[in-house]
């Protein structure tokens, strides 16, 4: 009864053997055939374990693929019309801005994707949106810049730039004649807390992205957001598409330099049309609270203290802060003069064009001078608290050459800082309940 008991519970975790006494040869020969017997029993336990483990983690991911897959928040015959709804032109005829276009737009909850959207669907061409509406700010603001893009007969979808199968099916019900490439995991300092979100975004992202549009028949125009940060430490100012940009200060720029490089290898292997847009700290209503200006009105009219960064030698930090009116006529003007790709069937035909233009304002200001101008359309003051650049990735200063997109966009940007903040603070009191006259203001 004991030996049966050993050999069907080897090894019952805790149960300790009391080896009987026996003599000579044949105990000796039953303690190796045991110790053998256990070691190659605790050797099958340990294969059962991996086993188990193996298929546990395995159906985990199946649990986990399928339930993406059910739980996906597209797809249907209904989710096709609308999509189709979305995408359509509805361009008057012989109107002088051409036949319209129809423009799948990534971001379109953030901030320039909105904009973008809204003044592409207001001049009559076709926008489907996807986003991803993850959480790195405030996720509700981003809800609610979607339900004013769905009053306007927007469709945003709710998804990742890096579902490759989304992206595919979405070029399958539509025939996109240009992407607008928004989505990217912004921020120059949030690139140090969370360093594989951007390269997740900016890198993983754009490539799947990429790929769809290879794929896609016919293949459509691609105009993204690079980012002034490119330059990094360039000192030549004002900043020419032609300067340095082999210097990026942070992993966030290092990531939009890798996708110029990216999408070039596209442009020179598929025949993928594409234009890149450094933006200039792109500031306005309904923008990013991660951003300085935003953050800055949020504490002052809370009367928290803000932190101002100052550069070496006590030398004030500047931007080349671009109101996003401005960032729209550049982006649409990208569009209108995106040459065609040339490929199709993921095959080259020919050379298509491959653009780097900076949207800037070309007149820098100093973070002093930004939190005056919110002072005094804000009418409260600041509780400053200066400190010296952290080294998290910030350059100390940004200034933009846009003969560049002048020429060839027609772009001319219009609203100085104190016009442009004067409408973020005007938005950004009624967007969340300031009344003028009230105790807090
Ligand atoms: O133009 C660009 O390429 C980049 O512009 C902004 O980046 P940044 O210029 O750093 O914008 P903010 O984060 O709004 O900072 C503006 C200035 O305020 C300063 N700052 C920021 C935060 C703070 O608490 N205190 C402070 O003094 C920064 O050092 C910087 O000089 C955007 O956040 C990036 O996504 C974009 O790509």
């Amino acid at each position: 009864m004991r030996a049966l008991e050993d050999d069907l519970f080897p090894s019952t975790p805790g149960k300790v053997k009391i080896e009987r006494a026996g003599g000579g040869a044949m105990a000796m020969n039953r303690q190796l055939h045991r110790c053998f017997a256990s070691t190659s029993t605790m050797f099958l336990w340990a294969l059962f374990l991996v086993a188990m483990t193996a298929s546990y983690l395995s159906f985990q991911s199946f649990v986990d693929t399928s339930s993406k897959y059910f739980a996906a928040s597209w797809g249907g015959l209904h989710w096709e019309r609308q999509i189709r709804a979305s995408a359509a032109v509805r361009r008057p005829p012989g109107s002088a801005a051409g036949a319209g276009m129809s423009v799948l737009v990534t971001g379109a909850a953030g901030f320039v994707g909105t904009h973008c959207s809204l003044a592409l669907r207001k001049r009559g061409d076709g926008v489907v949106g996807i986003d991803n509406f993850n959480s790195y700010y405030d996720p509700s603001l981003k809800k609610a810049r979607k339900a004013l893009l769905t009053s306007h007969g927007v469709f945003v979808v709710e998804g990742d730039i890096n579902d490759g199968r989304l992206l595919a099916k979405l070029f399958d019900v539509v025939p996109f004649t240009h992407v607008l490439h928004l989505a990217a995991q912004a921020g120059v300092r949030y690139a140090m807390e969370n360093p594989a979100s951007y390269v997740h975004s900016n890198v993983a992202g754009l490539v799947t992205l990429l790929e769809a549009c290879k794929n896609a028949d016919p293949q459509p125009a691609i105009v993204w957001a690079s980012s002034s940060s490119v330059y990094g430490l360039n000192d030549k100012v004002p900043f020419s598409e032609a300067d340095r940009t082999d210097q990026p200060a942070s992993l966030y720029a290092a990531t939009k330099k890798a996708g110029e490089e990216i999408t070039h290898s596209y442009n020179h292997i598929y025949g993928l049309s594409i234009t890149g847009l450094r933006f200039f700290t792109v500031y306005g209503p309904w923008g990013r609270p991660d951003m300085a200006y935003f953050s800055f009105t949020r504490n002052i009219l809370q009367g928290k203290p803000i932190t101002v960064y100052r550069g070496k030698n006590h030398v004030d930090l500047a931007r080349d802060f671009t109101y996003i009116d401005d960032i729209v006529k550049g982006c649409l003007g990208s569009l209108d003069t995106a040459g065609r790709s040339t490929g199709t069937g993921g095959k080259k035909r020919g050379p298509a064009p491959y653009r780097i233009f900076n949207l800037g304002n070309t007149s820098p200001v100093t973070v002093p001078t930004l939190v005056s101008i919110l002072e005094k359309h804000l009418r409260v003051k600041a509780k400053k608290h200066v400190i010296e650049m952290p080294g998290n990735g910030d350059v100390p200063f940004t200034h933009a050459n846009i003969s560049l997109a002048r020429q060839q966009l027609g772009y001319k940007p219009t609203t100085n800082l104190d016009a442009g903040l004067k409408k973020f603070v005007k938005w950004y009191l009624s967007y969340y309940g300031y009344t003028r006259g009230s105790k807090n203001l």
